[in-house]
């Protein structure tokens, strides 16, 4: 278990693998903490690998983070208090927004951008005002079971019914604060100024089951970022690092290879 003090509060961390390695750097989604990564970070056992909960997630601090910005803030004193120059950066879903807002803020922190089930703009005001309410008034845990249906393929609910329920823990454990600040920031997030702006290597990953992100919004974003390339996830519903680990390895690894460094 380890931890680090960046931009004012903690954050839990894990940070493996030769110091002296290529960084990637994994960013969760709202009501995940790092635990999603568990089985595609040992995939790259020559890269030097972070994952953090964010804030207000896992065990992190969890007060503030309601705007992309904060979110990206903490991701930068993170990387400078580990001494990470510069890194790929895989995000998933809300993560996919830090690690943009990440790219406008800090540049020269971030050799290329990975963005899976992510978009420039997710939802709408409306639909995070009413999710916020409904937290507000019956705690994230009722919202458990219609949040399963969107990270999860109905194949995959079907065949892991055990992982789905450890999910949905993960899920309902969340700290309201931290669930409801991420919504804020979603309600409140628009990346597409950011997206237009990317100037380094950028691989755009979709499931192809994802009802939340689903590939057409995610190809959008593609379509925003310069030279951005896109690729389906086949059968994933909105968290492929869970649901389909060694093909999103794959697709990280082969970006990599092929991408040169921003
Ligand atoms: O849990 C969801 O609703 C899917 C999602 C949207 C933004 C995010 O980070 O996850």
């Amino acid at each position: 278990m380890d931890a680090v003090k960046a931009n004012g509060i903690v954050l839990h961390i894990e940070d493996r693998g030769p110091r002296d390695a290529p960084a990637l750097v994994f960013v969760n989604s709202v009501g995940t903490d790092f635990r999603i990564w568990d089985a595609v970070v040992p995939q790259f056992p020559d890269h030097r690998t972070l994952r953090y909960d964010k804030r207000g997630h896992g065990l992190s601090a969890s007060e503030g983070g309601d705007s992309i910005d904060a979110h990206a803030a903490d991701l930068a004193a993170l990387l400078d208090a580990r001494g990470i120059g510069r890194a790929t950066i895989v995000g998933l879903s809300i993560g996919g927004m830090i690690a943009l807002a990440l790219s406008h803020l800090r540049p020269d922190l971030v050799d290329r951008l990975i963005l899976c089930d992510t978009a420039h703009r997710i939802g709408t005001t409306e639909s995070w005002q009413a999710r916020i309410d409904a937290i507000r008034t019956a705690g994230v845990a009722s919202i458990a079971e219609a949040t399963m249906e969107r990270w999860f393929s109905a194949a995959f609910r079907a065949e892991q019914p055990e992982r789905v329920a450890i999910a949905r823990n993960m899920l309902s454990r969340t700290p309201a604060d931290g669930y409801l600040s991420a919504c804020a920031a979603l309600r409140d997030g628009d990346l597409t100024a950011v997206a237009q702006a990317v100037a380094v290597p950028a691989l755009c990953l979709c499931g192809t089951a994802d009802t939340a992100t689903t590939p057409e919004l995610v190809r959008s974003l593609a379509a925003l970022i310069p030279g951005a390339r896109y690729a389906d996830i086949p059968g994933a519903g909105h968290i492929p690092c869970v649901e389909a680990p060694d093909t999103l390895a794959r697709l990280i690894r082969g970006f990599i290879e092929e991408a040169p460094r921003g």
